[in-house]
């Protein structure tokens, strides 16, 4: 695997989701592969688990890591061509990356989505450069479009607590007080399509998702009858995507406290489980009780980004 995007870079998922419980049963088994090989993780936005996990991971493999924060101790950035270097950023990202590159074998970035350009966010203009420029495989760790080492730690977490051979899987929109970026459920939803799951999608009127990422989902607008017989109740926020209206891209349209996950919400559910990326504002996206009960599945959920990272580092290492 060269880089890590979509769903479709890690091949057949029965295959993946084999290899990542393989390495969970013994996480240091391929420790000679990252042998003086050694990844770089840029960060552009915060972090807690991905930066956690993805070092773990890579430490797994007997990997080398370096961290660079952009946005602590480097130089200001400039990303446009074409403009005159005359304010607070010193060095250009055209420099910057094949500079980055000659100092690792494997990079990996978080680039979150501006909010503000959807055909720049959407042509994922950042880390296309690094794709481009590097010459090294990119790993995503939360670009403007997707977050695929999340999706690939939820299938693995639905995987460990399916009850059924074809579960439901509800992704549901929840209210929030600041606009957020669509990758999560973008890729949620790419990975869920290509699952075998009997996946629905709901959220109020004009936050549709791009097409691109959840073509075969079905989109219930009424949240009662989506989350009813769900098996998995995956909440997340995100801002309008711009499909149906281009100029709302980014815009918070809705705050209606309904559609906040309670108990209630999952006395609708099929016994469900409660899952949700994190960070996550509890009151508004989930109450309490939810979060705190026996059917959230949070924190396994976190614990498994180790496992598809160390997957995903793996298959880059392997086609080094
Ligand atoms: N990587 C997991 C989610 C990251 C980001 N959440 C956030 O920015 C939440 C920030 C806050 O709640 O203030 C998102 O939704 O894409
Ligand atoms: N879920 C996730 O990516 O968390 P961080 O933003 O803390 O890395």
């Amino acid at each position: 695997m060269k880089s890590f995007f979509n769903v479709q870079d890690i091949g057949p998922l029965d295959k993946a989701l084999a290899e990542a419980l393989e390495v969970k049963r013994d996480r240091f088994q391929y420790q000679q592969l990252g042998k003086n090989k050694t990844l770089l993780m840029i960060f552009f936005n915060n972090s807690l688990r991905t930066r956690l996990s993805t070092q773990k991971a890579a430490m797994n493999l007997g990997m080398n890591v370096i961290v660079l924060d952009v946005n602590a101790g480097a130089w200001k950035l400039e990303t446009e061509r074409g403009v005159i270097m005359d304010g607070d950023k010193s060095e250009h990202l055209l420099e910057a990356i094949p500079v980055m590159g000659s100092y690792c074998d494997v990079i990996a970035v978080r680039s979150f989505a501006g909010l503000s350009d959807r055909e720049f966010d959407y042509a994922e203009t950042i880390v296309n450069q690094f794709v481009k420029y590097s010459g090294r495989p990119v790993v995503a760790m939360e670009t403007a479009t997707v977050h695929p080492l999340q999706a690939f730690a939820d299938l693995i977490t639905i995987e460990e607590h399916k009850k059924t051979a074809r579960p439901k899987v509800v992704l549901t929109w929840a209210p929030h007080c600041r606009a957020l970026p669509q990758a999560v459920p973008n890729s949620f939803a790419e990975w869920m399509t290509a699952a075998d799951v009997d996946f629905v999608i709901t959220h109020p009127e004009g936050y549709e998702l791009d097409p691109r990422f959840t073509k075969g989902a079905t989109v219930e607008y009424d949240q009662r009858k989506a989350l009813a017989g769900a098996d998995f109740v995956y909440a997340k926020n995100w801002s309008c995507p711009g499909v149906t209206r281009p100029e709302d891209y980014g815009k918070i349209l809705s705050s209606d406290s309904s559609w906040t996950i309670d108990s209630e919400h999952m006395r609708w559910t099929n016994d469900g489980y409660f899952m949700h990326c994190l960070p996550v504002r509890r009151g508004l996206i989930v109450t309490d009780d939810v979060i705190e009960s026996d059917h959230s599945l949070v924190i396994p959920e976190a614990a498994n980004r180790e496992i598809s990272a160390e997957v995903v580092l793996k298959r880059v290492l392997e086609s080094l």
